[in-house]
């Protein structure tokens, strides 16, 4: 009886490199690219794809610009086979794209996975054998030498199919499975004999593809692990390293990343991390992780909702609200302090006219996977002033001033308290027309004025309709807001000042509409604001006073 249930687990192996050099790398370039999706991430769905799901697939892999596409497991089953030979016999294959199958190293299997490929233009087959104690031991009760045979056999079949189809460009890829906890003296043997038996060549060439088929260490015991193997192989001409990390520990990106820094060149994977158990590396994070420092990824991202679209109805696997670069909610701030750092670096952008992108808690321009900007900010009660501005701003055209902004975020925040909800532009909007007097029939209305300068000074003769009542005030000042103020206060008995006004055009064309933002104060140095949109500027000025009167009258 173990007291402690961790006790039952032994830490994985680790390889000693203590000339590591992959820390000192930056990753500059892309690696070659093989989607997996229509294998391993295939192989991994309660309900597996069928004709018409793989082959959309397909072409939007096609689309996102993979040249490297592992379409099918011919041997496992008549719609498998079925699609290699759609694809090849209804053309659907782009003249720049290998395809790729998978075959165990089984003689029947392979003969099957062959035929599946007749008359393809160029394709891979890929056979992988378990190398690792645990498979060799349990699995397959095979010695080191009886699991190197099975691989050589494997090969030796394959290469002399190869040959008896000149018509077709073979490429050959091995996999010891699984690399990560096979000794890597093991490793290098049984890919050493591999390599020596197909003889690789600029026409043949070989990929080894070292997976992690369970992720059982740290990143940066892997990229220890290729950097150490890819040392130690005698020769890899015309023999590429490629890497296929699973995601057990959910270090899967960092495993892929690292394996690069390593020296891997080439990685296998699938979209939004599908496969088996918690998934293959995904490929979308590394592209875009890639893209986000200024490296190419290769790969196309731009319509990410319709890439989106594609793997949810061919897997019938959801992809997450948080998943990296294409969840519905990566771009998105609720929270006060992030929408206004945002909302000042897209201010800073736009001002500075910045090319290189650099606006705070957005490492990626959201644009270039083809959202929006709006969604980038969303209100709810943990928002600050910055987030209902922006939106208004954003949807409406509206700069509000600063410090409207924090009164309308009180108004906000009382409105979210009191749902425990999102709010959605619609309810911020109406809201901030009700509190501002910007509605048709404002409490306080100017039903019509005449205004006139007398010996520097502005006089004015207004009617107004309050909640129905016709009122008549006549005032002066030295502008014309402070006429109508000063008309109002001996109209309605009330001590109140103008604290500030301000105003801009909504729109740019000659018809644009004029806004107009005033504050007023009470004698107790209370703030409160009205606002009017008209396309007669004046009038605007003079409504948005009587608004801000208005919020004084009703508080
Ligand atoms: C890590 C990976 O993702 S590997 C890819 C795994 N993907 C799949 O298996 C999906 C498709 N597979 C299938 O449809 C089926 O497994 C088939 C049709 C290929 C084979 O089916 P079956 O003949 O019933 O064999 P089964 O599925 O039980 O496979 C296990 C047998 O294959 C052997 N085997 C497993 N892998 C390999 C291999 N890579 N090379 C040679 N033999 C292998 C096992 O030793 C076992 O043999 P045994 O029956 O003599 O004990
Ligand atoms: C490369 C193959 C065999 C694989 O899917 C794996 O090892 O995870
Ligand atoms: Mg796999």
């Amino acid at each position: 009886m173990i007291s402690d249930p961790s006790q039952k687990y032994q830490p994985a192996c680790i390889v000693s490199n203590p000339e590591r050099a992959w820390p000192g790398k930056r990753l500059t370039s892309a690696p070659r690219w093989c989607s997996t999706d229509l294998r391993d991430g295939n192989q991994a769905l309660a309900n597996p794809m069928d004709h018409e799901r793989k082959l959309m697939y397909f072409n939007h892999l096609v689309q996102c610009g993979f040249k490297e596409i592992e379409v099918a497991f011919p041997s496992a089953s008549e719609t498998e086979f079925e699609f290699v030979r759609k694809l090849i016999d209804q053309d659907y294959i782009p003249d720049d794209v290998w395809v790729q199958v998978i075959t165990q190293a089984r003689p029947d299997l392979i003969r099957m996975t062959m035929e599946s490929l007749r008359g393809a233009k160029q394709a891979i087959i890929h056979v992988y054998n378990a190398t690792a104690p645990i498979f060799r031991e349990v699995v397959f009760q095979n010695s080191k030498e009886q699991t190197v045979q099975l691989a050589l056999d494997a090969v030796g079949l394959i290469k002399q199919l190869c040959d008896e189809r000149p018509d077709t460009t073979w490429c050959l890829e091995y996999s010891p499975e699984t690399f990560c906890f096979t000794e890597l003296d093991f490793a290098l043997e049984i890919c050493e004999a591999v390599k020596d038996l197909w003889e690789p060549s600029e026409s043949r060439p070989l990929i080894l593809n070292l997976p992690t088929t369970v992720e059982v260490n740290t990143p940066n015991v892997f990229a220890d692990q290729i950097e150490l193997f890819m040392r130690n192989f005698s020769d890899l001409t015309h023999v590429t390293i490629s890497i296929h990390p699973h995601n057990d520990r959910g270090t899967g990106v960092a495993t892929a990343e690292l394996g690069v820094l390593g020296g891997a060149q080439r990685v296998e994977g699938c979209l939004f991390g599908n496969g088996e158990r918690t998934g293959n590396v995904d490929l979308l994070t590394l592209a875009m992780n890639l893209y986000s420092q200024g490296v190419s990824p290769n790969l196309r991202f731009d319509d990410i909702k319709k890439t989106i679209e594609v793997a949810e109805y061919c897997n019938r696997i959801p992809v997450h609200p948080r998943h990296p670069y294409a969840g519905e909610l990566v771009f998105t701030a609720f929270s006060g302090s992030h929408q206004d750092a945002i909302k000042k670096g897209f201010a800073n952008r736009l001002e500075k006219g910045e090319t290189i992108w650099n606006v705070p808690y957005l490492p990626i321009d959201p644009c270039d996977l083809g959202c929006a900007y709006e969604e980038v900010i969303r209100v709810n009660n943990q928002s600050g002033k910055s987030g209902a501005a922006w939106l208004i701003e954003q949807n409406h055209g509206l700069k509000l001033p600063r410090s409207l902004q924090v009164d309308f975020s009180e108004k906000v925040k009382a409105f979210t308290n009191h749902s425990g909800c999102e709010m959605s532009l619609a309810e911020i909007w109406q809201l901030f027309r009700e509190s501002y007097g910007v509605v048709s029939q404002p409490d306080l209305q100017l039903v019509e004025y005449e205004s006139k300068s007398v010996a520097e000074e502005q006089c004015i003769f207004a009617k107004l309709n309050h909640k129905g009542r016709e009122i008549v005030v006549q005032g002066k000042g030295a502008g014309i807001i402070s006429a109508l103020v000063n008309g109002i206060k001996h109209a309605f008995d009330i001590e109140i000042n103008i604290k500030d006004y301000s105003e801009h055009t909504l729109g740019l064309s000659t018809q644009s509409r004029a806004i107009t933002y005033v504050e007023i104060q009470s004698r107790t140095e209370q703030s409160f604001y009205g606002v009017s949109i008209d396309a007669d500027s004046l009038k605007a000025v003079l409504q948005a006073t009587l608004n801000a009167v208005s919020c004084f009258l009703e508080q």
